[in-house]
């Protein structure tokens, strides 16, 4: 009997992705869909549907316990009310969640399994039913060093992060998209003058930038474009931003490793789609960079290592060259001057794809081909 899989939150903007990949990969093949909706019940299903063309209600228990596996990114609030709920009334498929609600629940695994298939295994095998995608940062960053960690090299790691507007959601992309806009109009017709003076250009950036109404800056709360924004998520209250405490609580779960310590600070700017880090290791031992290089090349079938070269480094390691692929580039990868331990990395992923999407897809498959 073919697998019944229900889908909420296809039509968001993760949910969008994860529609693109499961389509490119025919994986709809494989699955009779179930599409529901919050808004829209009874509407019609998207092309993808098959037997089922109805979109049922995301909140009817009924219509969800039919499913044999459930796919969400509908969001945290939605998982909240929902997910107890069924359980509660005895449902026991599988549920793979975008949301970081469940993260870190004793029986939930966090899904990457390029870098974690053992624990998805090891879980598997014990039962589980709940698989949740991590958090977008720290996939990103696992799939492109996550070699050094598998061999047991990392004694600590620190993160500096640059991260795209998308995190937030579709309204501050647009946000952002809107403040360069704004900008550029306000000074257009000096920019245009090859003669004009850029301090006064620059001034009038600023003031502009200052003066941008609450409806320009609804959604981050402060200008973004031509600026940048060091805290991202909560305010746990002890000067970390929830994003950051992810970093090192999310890296250790996913490897199923303990204490590893990852901290460093999570900041937002104005990219689209891709997020970036700056990475500092200190490793465990001196281990000779080509090695260290060769291990980061050949640990899964889509990160790829950038020469250190300037060249190399501005055509393939930016937010622009990756957007939109599958492709972890790491590059920059250099020992730094604080000892032969200490190695530094860049590496860059689509928030969307690796840091959403894709590890949901790739879930439903490992269930699908059990
Ligand atoms: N944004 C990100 O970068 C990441 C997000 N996530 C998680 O994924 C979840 C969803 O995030 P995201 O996709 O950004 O959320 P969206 O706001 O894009 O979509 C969520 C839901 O909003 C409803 N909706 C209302 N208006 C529209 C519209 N105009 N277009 C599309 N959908 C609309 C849809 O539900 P309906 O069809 O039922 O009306 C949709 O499923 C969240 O839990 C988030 O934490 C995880 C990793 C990264
Ligand atoms: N917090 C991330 C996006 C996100 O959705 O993260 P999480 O899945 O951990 O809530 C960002 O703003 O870039």
């Amino acid at each position: 009997m073919t697998t019944l899989v229900g889908l909420v939150g296809w039509r968001g903007m993760v949910g969008s992705v994860l529609m693109e990949r499961m389509t490119a990969e025919r994986d709809f093949d494989l699955i009779e869909p179930l599409f529901f909706s919050t808004s829209n019940a009874g509407g019609a299903a998207p092309a993808q549907a098959k037997n089922e063309k109805t979109l049922q209600n995301a909140f009817d228990l009924e219509q969800l316990k039919r499913c044999d596996i459930i796919i969400t990114a509908q969001g945290g609030d939605y998982t909240s009310e929902v997910y107890p709920k069924l359980r509660a009334a005895g449902w026991a498929g599988h549920w793979i969640d975008a949301a970081s609600t469940l993260r870190m629940a004793d029986d939930a695994v966090i899904i990457l399994d390029p870098v974690n298939r053992p624990v998805i295994d090891q879980a598997l095998s014990n039962g589980g039913k709940n698989w949740i995608g991590g958090n977008c940062t720290v996939s990103c960053m696992l799939m492109g060093v996550g070699a050094l960690y598998k061999a047991g090299l990392v004694e600590w790691m620190s993160t500096q992060t640059y991260q795209a507007a998308s995190g937030g959601g579709a309204q501050h992309m647009r946000e952002l998209l809107t403040q360069y806009g704004t900008l550029n109009a306000a000074v257009k017709p000096l920019l245009d003058d090859p003669k004009s003076a850029i301090l006064e250009i620059d001034r009038q950036v600023i003031a502009k930038q200052r003066s941008l109404s609450a409806d320009e800056t609804a959604n981050f709360g402060v200008p973004l474009g031509g600026s940048l924004i060091p805290w991202i998520d909560k305010d746990l209250g002890n000067g970390m931003s929830k994003e950051e405490w992810k970093g090192m609580a999310e890296t250790n779960k996913i490897l199923g490793s303990d204490g590893i310590p990852v901290d460093g600070f999570c900041v937002r700017v104005g990219a689209m789609r891709c997020h970036s880090q700056a990475l500092t290791f200190k490793l465990k031992k001196d281990v000779p960079l080509a090695d260290i290089e060769a291990m980061i090349a050949a640990d899964n079938a889509w990160v790829k290592l950038v020469p250190n070269t300037r060249e190399a480094t501005i055509r393939d390691l930016t937010p622009v060259a990756v957007t939109g692929t599958m492709t972890i580039p790491v590059g920059r990868v250099r020992k730094l001057a604080m000892g032969p331990e200490y190695v530094g990395a860049f590496t860059i992923g689509d928030q969307l794809l690796w840091g959403a999407a894709e590890p949901l897809r790739r879930m439903l498959r490992i269930l699908l081909e059990r």
